[in-house]
């Protein structure tokens, strides 16, 4: 039997196209609200180093403000560590960062990077925020994830969504091998990045994921049927998965 499956919503490009012009609106803030309203279990917000879209005011008001879970997504870096201390979200999503990227590219290297997240990860514990670490759907970075001691991961769908055929089937089920492994080892285990109405049902059907933080394909969608409508739809899509 499934266990439930959350809909965290990303709402980064909300702040993206805020961002634009400079002004005040279309305001993340009410955005997550809305989301929320429209059956959303939480909110994702990647305060990025370059604010690019999501800035520390809009997670200060994120974190005072909202009605369900909020999902602080922050690279490994002292400055963001501090930020998540501070306000002391539900949650908070160690993510890579490049300042060339256009958006995240892959996962985390928790392997690679152990002895520099070992603190950062019990501090976070330690202060009651649910950690995650943004990973591969690969074996050795969930076993690097059991090392750390993360109760949480969130495995990379982005070369999911960007494959077709049987390139694609082949990484479903890589992520699936993936989900089983982590919740074999006590792990709780999220996916995101890349989701769309298209491509979610097969994710949303891996029994092992509590959890899928989908952002940019909703605001895009947001613009021609409403952000209500497109949460609700992509929960409902979700919910026949199970
Ligand atoms: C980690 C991930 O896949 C997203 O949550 C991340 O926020 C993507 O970065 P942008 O939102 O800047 O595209
Ligand atoms: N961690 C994935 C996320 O929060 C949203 O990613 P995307 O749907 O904006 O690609």
């Amino acid at each position: 039997m499934s266990l439930p499956l959350r809909l965290g919503v990303n709402i980064d490009h909300v702040a993206t196209v805020r961002n634009a012009r400079g002004s005040g609106y279309p305001d993340p803030v009410r955005a997550a609200l809305l989301a929320a309203e429209a059956g959303a279990d939480g909110i994702t917000a990647h305060l990025r180093e370059d604010r690019r879209h999501i800035t520390d005011n809009d997670i200060a008001r994120l974190a005072e403000g909202l009605t369900i879970p909020l999902n602080l997504e922050m690279a490994a870096t002292e400055e963001m560590l501090g930020i998540a201390l501070r306000h002391r979200p539900h949650a908070a999503c160690i993510v890579p960062e490049r300042r060339e990227e256009r958006t995240t590219e892959g996962g985390l290297d928790a392997a690679g990077q152990h002895n520099h997240l070992a603190p950062m990860v019990s501090e976070l514990a330690a202060a009651n925020i649910r950690v995650s670490l943004f990973i591969e759907p690969d074996p050795r970075q969930i076993e690097a994830a059991v090392r750390l001691k993360a109760p949480v991961v969130e495995l990379h769908t982005g070369r999911y969504c960007e494959l077709e055929g049987e390139a694609q089937a082949a990484e479903l089920r890589r992520i699936a091998d993936a989900a089983a492994l982590a919740a074999k080892n006590g792990i709780e285990v999220h996916a995101g990045h890349g989701l769309t109405f298209d491509n979610v049902v097969p994710i949303a059907a891996i029994p092992q994921l509590r959890e899928l933080n989908i952002g940019h394909f909703l605001i895009g969608e947001a613009i021609f049927d409403g952000l209500g409508p497109v949460v609700r739809r992509m929960r409902s899509l979700m919910d026949e998965a199970r």
